[in-house]
């Protein structure tokens, strides 16, 4: 059985450096890591990929001979890797004994909750090749310092659970730099935890510029509610990069300190 992770979420959340990180981390701890490509605008890669879409079919080419924008073009690759899912089966088939997997994702969100052509590659490449995947959504903290815009993050989480219909964990990305966007309105907790939606309402009801869409609001922030299925965990990338450089270290002192 072959274990993995799609890892999604909107624009600069961090997928990349998150699955270069993780794939560091998980060498260091004596896995075999392979990190998959699927994301064609990704030009600058810091890790070494076992398969690059790339290979398969270009953003900047799809956008110059079909006049489309980057949106629509990424819209394209994901239809035309869904066509040609065989082709990523036969990259894929050589990993399959050892190897855990990381898919690092375009950011457009609408491939994941709107679009079927992501899910359909995910769901033929489980059925294919039996795989078991785990959906890791990164969303920004800096979304947290805006009440706005963290129902917005929630609502995008929620989406994404109910399309992608995988085991989900939702991570807030680059914790670290949460406080550096002021200080926020309730703890941290409260934020993860997504527990009582109320108090995020009557916090935006002080703001009059959000007065005229409260009723929308309130209402969205029930539905989040009801479906009691959002929350998140938190992610400082660095901690990653620490435990990378100084396991073997703090490995051998943990020994040295029980021997
Ligand atoms: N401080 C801090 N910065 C981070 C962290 N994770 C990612 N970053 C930075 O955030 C920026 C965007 O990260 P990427 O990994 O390129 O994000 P992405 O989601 O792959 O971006 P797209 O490919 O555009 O969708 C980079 O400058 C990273 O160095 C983190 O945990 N902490």
């Amino acid at each position: 059985m072959v274990f993995g992770q799609v890892v999604i979420g909107p624009p600069g959340s961090g997928k990349t450096t998150y699955c270069n990180g993780m794939s560091q981390f998980l060498k260091l701890i004596g896995r075999k890591v392979a990190v998959i490509n699927l994301d064609p605008a990704n030009d600058a890669l810091p890790y070494e990929c076992a398969v690059n879409i790339e290979e398969l079919v270009k953003l900047s080419d799809v956008m110059i001979e079909h006049s489309l924008g980057p949106n629509g073009g990424l819209v394209y690759c994901m239809d035309y890797l869904e066509k040609n899912i065989d082709w990523l089966q036969s990259k894929l088939e050589p990993l399959l004994k050892d190897h855990y997997l990381l898919f690092d994702f375009p950011g457009q969100v609408e491939l994941f909750f709107l679009h079927s052509n992501a899910k359909s590659v995910i769901t033929k490449l489980i059925k294919k090749l039996n795989l078991r995947l785990t959906a890791v959504h990164l969303v920004d903290a800096h979304l947290c310092s805006d009440p706005g815009k963290y129902v917005s993050a929630l609502l995008l989480s929620l989406s994404t659970m109910l399309h992608l219909e995988l085991p989900h964990i939702n991570v807030l990305s680059k914790i670290d730099l949460i406080e550096s966007y002021g200080k926020l309105a309730f703890n941290l907790e409260y934020y993860t935890d997504v527990q009582d939606l109320s108090y995020l309402q009557y916090h935006l009801d002080q703001d009059p510029r959000s007065a005229k869409y409260r009723k929308l609001t309130k209402e969205l922030c029930e539905v989040i509610e009801d479906y009691n299925l959002v929350n998140f965990t938190t992610l400082d990338i660095q901690v990653c990069w620490f435990l990378s450089i100084y396991l073997p270290e703090i490995t051998w002192f943990l020994f040295q300190c029980v021997a």
